[in-house]
């Protein structure tokens, strides 16, 4: 049987303080250094979870609604949604907090995809993750939609055998 795991061992915390070198001229966070950080973050809960060397296979849309300033505490928080055969969807939920004025909120999130491999880079199976919370849940049922959405948009899977995507397409049976 499939080794399971539950998806809250996999959760990983990590704070980061913006430097002077992390910002740009404006003095705010540069995308691709909170990009830099949710890798890390999200890499080291898809190993919590395998108990395997992961490499990143996938990065869904990152948008950077509002930016985060020189000085604020930034928080990345990333546990596993769920897991297929080898590869584990992560989801990492970001926080700015400007701990002068005691504001915090809630700047970025979004779902990165790791595939669990040997030494070989071989992708090789991983344990089965089972959500517990009612937001774990939500988050793996919704996991299957994402995965097929991301296949389909890397050329790996045709958009008629994504199910669970048939209402987006709009597809009938049978249509390529
Ligand atoms: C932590 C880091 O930053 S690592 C550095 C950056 N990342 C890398 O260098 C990874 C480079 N890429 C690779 O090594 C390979 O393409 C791999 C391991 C990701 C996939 O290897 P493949 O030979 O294509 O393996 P295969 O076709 O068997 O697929 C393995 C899994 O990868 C998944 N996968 C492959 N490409 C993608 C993709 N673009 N998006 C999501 N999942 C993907 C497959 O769905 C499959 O998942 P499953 O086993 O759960 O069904």
């Amino acid at each position: 049987m499939r080794k399971q795991k539950k998806v809250s061992e996999s959760y990983v915390i990590m704070t980061e303080l913006v430097l002077p070198n992390d910002t740009n001229t404006l003095h705010n966070l540069m995308g691709g250094k909170m990009m830099h950080w949710m890798d890390i973050v999200s890499a080291i809960a898809a190993q919590r979870h395998s108990n395997r060397i992961v490499v990143t296979a996938s990065v869904d849309n990152v948008s950077f609604a509002e930016s985060i300033k020189l000085g604020n505490v930034v928080t990345l928080e990333a546990k596993v949604t769920r897991a297929f055969s080898s590869s584990m969807e992560v989801h990492i939920v970001v926080y700015a907090e400007d701990i002068p004025s005691g504001r915090k909120v809630m700047s970025n999130q979004a779902f990165f995809t790791f595939v669990a491999v040997d030494q070989s880079g071989k992708a090789i199976d991983v344990p089965e993750a089972i959500p517990e919370t009612e937001e774990e849940i939500k988050l793996y049922d919704g996991a299957l939609r994402r995965r097929q959405l991301r296949l389909v948009l890397a050329g790996r899977m045709k958009p008629s055998e994504a199910n669970e995507l048939r209402s987006i397409f709009d597809l009938k049976e049978g249509q390529e």
